[in-house]
């Protein structure tokens, strides 16, 4: 299976360690978020992915083999730093680019039109990228990218500034190019967004990989946490042992009804969810009942903001995928 990758990268600006150890794969067909707060590493690693940068130590491989220029020629790439010719109109820039990367005159053009056509922008095909909103600057960049028909895509948080429309066209595009067995890597700090399109995130800290994994895994914590909105749990919680009271509150306005999240960390107990509901119901009605799991804002906060400067180089990241 095809496959990018990112092998032991380390790389310091100066003074900066910016990347130790940093190790992932983005396999074909993928949707992969690289999230991390800022000055974590994301475009660092991404422009050695390119090679516009050199690394210290560790290698990029496509399919196992380190990557020359032959590949690195046919990823997409949209930089943080974006790329783009101001004065050169819309039309002409993709044309130009296209032909960079080894396309006929006709086929570059077609490519042009098919692109702008998709992202929303054939309006502004004689436009100078100068004189365009900030976001279509933004889908004219992601049009560069694609503009190739490349083999891989890196974008350097490709959402950051558009709107909701443009979101969404984007997130079309990524999925297309995903499902055309394209792997797909893109750094971004809007998480639910990332929630919501990845197939697998990496969480980077300090310039290391500290979790990977797809999204339910991630979430999915060794503790089982329910949420229980009915009585109140003084009169049902001791009727199941295994269960622990992490918090509870009357819900305002109600009175009797409490909203309790309970925890049961014996991981054995099987029907524990039906026995926790049961002794619920039997003390009063139950107005909600669900398993809680930790969002990736959560989990993102729980990972990366608890405590920047205790990372290390010898960090094991939290896989949870093989
Ligand atoms: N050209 C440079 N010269 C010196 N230091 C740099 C340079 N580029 C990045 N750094 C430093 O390297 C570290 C990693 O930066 P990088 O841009 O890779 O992070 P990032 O995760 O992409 O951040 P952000 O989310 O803010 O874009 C930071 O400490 C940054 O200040």
């Amino acid at each position: 299976m095809s496959e990018l990758t990112i092998d032991s990268l380390s790389k310091a600006y100066g003074q900066v360690q910016a990347l130790r150890d940093m190790s992932f794969e983005v396999r074909a067909g993928e949707i992969f978020g690289f999230v991390g707060s800022n000055g974590a590493g994301k475009s660092t690693t991404m422009r050695i992915v390119l090679g516009v940068l050199a690394a210290d130590a560790g290698e990029v491989r496509w399919n196992g083999t380190p990557l020359d220029l032959h590949v690195r020629r046919r990823i997409g790439y949209m930089p943080e730093e974006r790329g783009l010719y101001p004065r050169m109109r819309v039309g002409e820039q993709l044309v130009y680019l296209a032909r960079l990367h080894g396309m006929s005159k006709s086929a570059a053009v077609e490519a042009m039109e098919h692109w702008t056509r998709v992202l929303g922008i054939e309006a502004r095909r004689g436009d100078e990228v100068l004189k365009l909103s900030l976001g279509n600057q933004q889908r004219v960049q992601l049009a560069a990218a694609l503009v190739h028909s490349p083999d891989i895509l890196v974008l350097d948080e490709p959402f950051s500034g558009l709107d909701p429309v443009a979101v969404d066209v984007m997130s079309q595009v990524l999925r297309d190019q995903a499902a055309a067995g394209v792997p797909v890597m893109f750094s971004s700090h809007q998480l639910e967004l990332v929630e919501r399109l990845c197939d697998r995130v990496g969480i980077v800290r300090s310039g290391s990989m500290v979790a990977i994994g797809g999204i339910d895994e991630l979430r999915s914590t060794p503790e089982r946490r329910w949420v229980v909105e009915g009585p109140t749990p003084d009169g049902w919680l001791a009727r199941v042992p295994a269960a622990r009271l992490v918090s509870s509150e009357p819900v305002a306005g109600t009175g009797t009804v409490y909203r309790s999240v309970v925890e049961v960390t014996d991981a054995g107990l099987a029907e524990v969810d039906q026995e926790l509901l049961g002794a619920a119901v039997a003390a009063g009605p139950v107005r909600e009942f669900a398993r809680v799991r930790p969002s990736l804002v959560e989990l993102y906060r729980h990972v990366v903001a608890s405590d920047d400067s205790s990372a290390t180089t010898d960090r094991t990241p939290a896989e949870v995928t093989a």
